[in-house]
């Protein structure tokens, strides 16, 4: 499909109406800063030269934020300045004829409000459909709205991407949801707005809460801490709690509680690379975080999966033992896991002694710590991050990130339970890498998120206990927003 469902998500549709202190190009630049996925030249009264000259700049723009830029109607001026297509209204030139000029390649968009001229559309070649007016709208006040029941039926009757337009704004955006649409097309909305950029950024939110599709994926591949603190249940709940979806590939159950590790039984390399394709095959995951891997068939297994389906935001925690003290990864993985999958990290994260296995060195000082890094650092494209939770007197990690240190400077938190302190930053740094921040940034969040699940002083079981990670949602908040959820439903 040359018209992919998300290019629809927030569809401007330009109106000069508002031109005032802004020029023109200002306003639908600012509509593209704010997350504008789909722009649409609409010009009523424009002489064709000025049309001409105008649509130029506009692809310009379009180009520079790589978002698809199509003119209304007007078929000549859309092959003169060679934008990505074109929308047919209902009286515009047909599809076929605008079609034989354009070529093949280019999108051609069509306004509809019925099934009947929906599925003929998309018989016809039409690359995605605008139906509407779904809400009254002041941009075309004769437009009768057209009733829900067809739009679901539109969008049910075709294959092709739905953008719903008329009268949508903030306020009304969410009633879209359910209805199959993939996005929502605006004009006032967004043009009409004193804060174009700003209203925007809410409309590109709101649209992507209502099409569900603005959760991302992150994956855990790790072992399994019965006590739930650290291990796959730790980075389920870090996930849960950054409002992602979790998915897990198992590398070893493990019994343990916050005295100790009693037992661990590895799963086979084959069932994890199983795991892996289900999961690439099928819900791809934004971010990758990868945890206990105790031998080295498995982690040459993992290597090779997260190759063959490109993963990308890869977080890998060396992780070689317990915070209670038992092994978690064998003597002979040490070198696998540096020669395998320290290359396709984005960022790896040791904690001191697992620097110093993997170094040699002694590392006691800051300047100690620099030089571990840029060491674990070489033959590797990713960051480093050093983690200093066992330092005495402080809690500073260390980013070393493309050739330069960064410290992120942390006060102790007075509490001995820190069981899951390390899977629980790695998850949480692939969910900030899943949502879009880059590494030094996702670090300083993920950095937040962990001192804050310690000072809420979770105090569980007789050894080092676990974090708590819903610190964030308080009682009362958790329990607020069920109340008013039970009321809505
Ligand atoms: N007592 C503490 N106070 C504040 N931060 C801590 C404390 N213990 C650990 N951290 C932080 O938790 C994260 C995990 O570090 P660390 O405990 O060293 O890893 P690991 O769990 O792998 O041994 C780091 O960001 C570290 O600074
Ligand atoms: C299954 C499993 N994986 C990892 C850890 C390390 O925990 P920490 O986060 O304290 O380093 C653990 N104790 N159990
Ligand atoms: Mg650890």
């Amino acid at each position: 499909m040359k018209c992919k469902k998300e290019d629809m998500q927030l569809y401007a549709v330009t109106d000069r109406t508002w031109v005032g202190e802004k020029s023109f190009e200002e306003q639908v630049e600012e509509s593209l800063e704010g997350g504008v996925t789909f722009l649409q030249l609409r010009e009523k009264h424009l002489a064709e030269e000025e049309f001409f000259k105008e649509a130029v700049k506009i692809r310009q723009l379009a180009a520079k934020y790589k978002v698809p830029f199509v003119i209304n109607d007007n078929v000549e001026i859309a092959r003169k300045v060679q934008a990505d297509g074109v929308h047919l209204g209902q009286k515009d030139m047909g599809l076929l004829e605008a079609r034989e000029i354009l070529g093949p390649d280019k999108l051609i968009g069509v306004s509809c409000r019925t099934v009947e001229d929906a599925r003929k559309a998309e018989a016809l070649g039409a690359d995605y459909l605008g139906v509407g007016a779904v809400f009254g709208t002041s941009t075309k006040k004769d437009a009768k709205p057209v009733a829900r029941e067809e739009l679901q039926a539109i969008c049910r009757a075709v294959s092709i991407p739905v953008v719903a337009i008329g009268g949508v704004k903030e306020s009304n955006l969410m009633e879209l949801k359910g209805s199959g649409v993939s996005g929502v097309a605006v004009v006032s909305g967004i043009y009409g707005q004193k804060n174009i950029k700003e209203a925007c950024r809410r409309l590109r939110e709101l649209s992507e809460e209502m099409t569900a599709r603005s959760m991302k994926k992150v994956l855990s591949i790790a072992g399994s801490d019965s006590s739930g603190g650290a291990g796959i249940q730790a980075d389920i709940k870090t996930i849960t709690a950054h409002g992602l979806y979790a998915m897990t590939a198992i590398t070893a159950l493990t019994a343990q509680n916050t005295t100790g590790v009693y037992g661990v039984q590895n799963v086979p390399p084959e069932f994890v690379a199983k795991q892996l394709d289900c999961i690439f095959q099928d819900i791809c995951p934004d971010a990758v975080k990868i945890g206990m891997v105790s031998d080295s068939q498995i982690i040459h297994a993992i290597a090779e999966k997260l190759r063959e389906y490109e993963a990308e935001n890869i977080v890998a925690d060396p992780v070689m033992s317990a915070t209670s003290g038992g092994t978690l990864m064998q003597k002979e993985a040490e070198k696998a896991i540096k020669a395998e999958l320290f290359p396709l990290a984005d960022v790896v994260t040791p904690n001191l002694l697992e620097a110093e296995i993997l170094t040699g060195m002694n590392i006691h000082t800051g300047k100690d710590m620099e030089k571990a890094a840029q060491i674990i650092g070489e033959g590797m494209e990713g960051a480093v991050l050093l983690k200093g939770g066992h330092l005495k007197e402080t809690a500073d990690d260390l980013l070393y990130f493309e050739g330069k240190f960064i410290w992120y400077p942390g006060e102790k938190v007075e509490n001995p339970n820190t069981h899951g302190t390390g899977c629980t930053l790695s998850s949480a740094i692939a969910c900030n890498l899943a949502k879009g921040y880059d590494v030094p940034e996702s670090v300083r969040r993920a950095k937040a998120y962990i001192t804050g699940a310690l000072r809420a002083q979770l105090n569980l079981g007789n050894g080092s206990g676990p974090l708590n990670h819903m610190y964030a949602l308080r009682k009362e908040n958790v329990e607020n927003i069920f109340e008013k959820y039970m009321k809505e439903t």
